[in-house]
């Protein structure tokens, strides 16, 4: 469906601007959220494949528009080489327009095609990338919140990136409890099926813990289609929650059942892959290591594959990283 993008206002004078929102012919519609659309697009002068966040509701709306101020805000502080970035913002006709890179495909498609998970060796460079990526945010006080298959973005050439920070927060001031958030459900960690009101970076460690399984296998680690069935699932594999969790479940309607009896169940992988996920996926959210502690683990530096990968990404990405 062709699609004129209107003339733009600039958003603000950091983004002077040419011709407005005439220069993008719209291709496809590739994401869609409670928030807005995400539109495939090319930029006509050049051909450059663009993917641009329109806000369903104008800024008339307070609420729409202050959520909007807000992700921009965050978004024009993260650029990395393993983050989507924002390439310039636009205003037409009192809507939010943001510009991104545009990758190729998902994580989601990739496992969507491939039977019996990604192998290994994808598997590895996904997930280093993925930790490069948050190691960034979490670095920048930034909590994603929200990692799953359809936020990791992968290029034709092997190339993984982080999107939708929509749903990212700045760390709470110690002591501020973060507003309620809900993460989508098979990723969601311990602490935030709870309700913890107090919980950080972690969360986003829990998460891409499982989408280290997922890659592995092709199968998502916890598919729960309830919160207190997605807690029985994470405590069957993986044993008892921290005792203070354990507490707020067992007064739960059907929390008592979840105790666990302590035995485990197996995560999906051999030797370090297995010890690295199992550090990722430890019930006790103080008890994961951090993503910059993950990227120097044995898994990644033992075989030397952290040297010559990261040898791979500076000339795939044509730049120091
Ligand atoms: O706050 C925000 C809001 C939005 C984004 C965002 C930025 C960029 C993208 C994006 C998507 C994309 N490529 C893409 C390609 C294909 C698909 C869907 N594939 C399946 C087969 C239908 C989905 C996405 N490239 N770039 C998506 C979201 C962001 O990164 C931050």
């Amino acid at each position: 469906m062709m699609m004129r993008l209107d003339r733009r206002s600039a958003l603000s004078p950091s983004t002077p601007s040419s011709r407005g929102m005439d220069k993008y012919e719209q291709l496809a519609v590739v994401g869609e959220g409670s928030y807005g659309v995400v539109l495939k697009c090319k930029r006509r002068d050049n051909g450059q494949l663009v993917a641009i966040k329109k806000f369903l509701e104008t800024e008339e709306d307070a609420a729409v528009r202050k959520m909007a101020l807000r992700e921009i805000r965050m978004l024009k502080k993260l650029r990395h080489e393993h983050l989507v970035n924002m390439i310039e913002v636009f205003r037409r006709k009192r809507r939010f327009y943001l510009v991104f890179e545009y990758l190729d495909h998902t994580l989601l498609d990739e496992l969507e095609a491939a039977t019996g998970g990604l192998g290994e060796d994808t598997a590895k460079k996904h997930l280093y990338q993925l930790l490069k990526g948050i190691d960034y945010c979490h670095q920048n006080s930034i909590i994603h919140r929200d990692v799953k298959p359809e936020n990791v973005l992968v290029s034709n050439t092997g190339i993984v990136k982080l999107c939708d920070l929509g749903f990212a927060r700045a760390l709470a001031a110690p002591g501020e409890p973060y507003t309620e958030y809900v993460a989508t459900r098979w990723y969601r960690a311990p602490e935030l099926l709870v309700a913890e009101h107090r919980y950080g970076p972690e969360v986003d460690i829990w998460a891409i813990g499982c989408l280290f399984a997922e890659m592995l296998t092709g199968d998502p680690l916890f598919p729960g289609d309830s919160d207190i069935d997605q807690l029985a699932l994470i405590i069957k594999t993986v044993g008892k929650l921290a005792p203070r969790h354990q507490q707020v479940v067992s007064r739960l309607s059907g929390g008592a059942a979840l105790a666990g009896s302590g035995s485990k169940g197996t995560l999906p992988g051999t030797g370090l892959a297995k010890e690295l996920m199992a550090a990722c996926l430890r019930t006790e959210p103080r008890a994961r290591p951090s993503a910059s502690s993950l990227l120097r683990h044995k898994y990644f530096i033992s075989d030397g594959f952290a040297e010559s990968f990261n040898a791979e990404l500076r000339k795939k990405l044509g730049k120091d990283v």
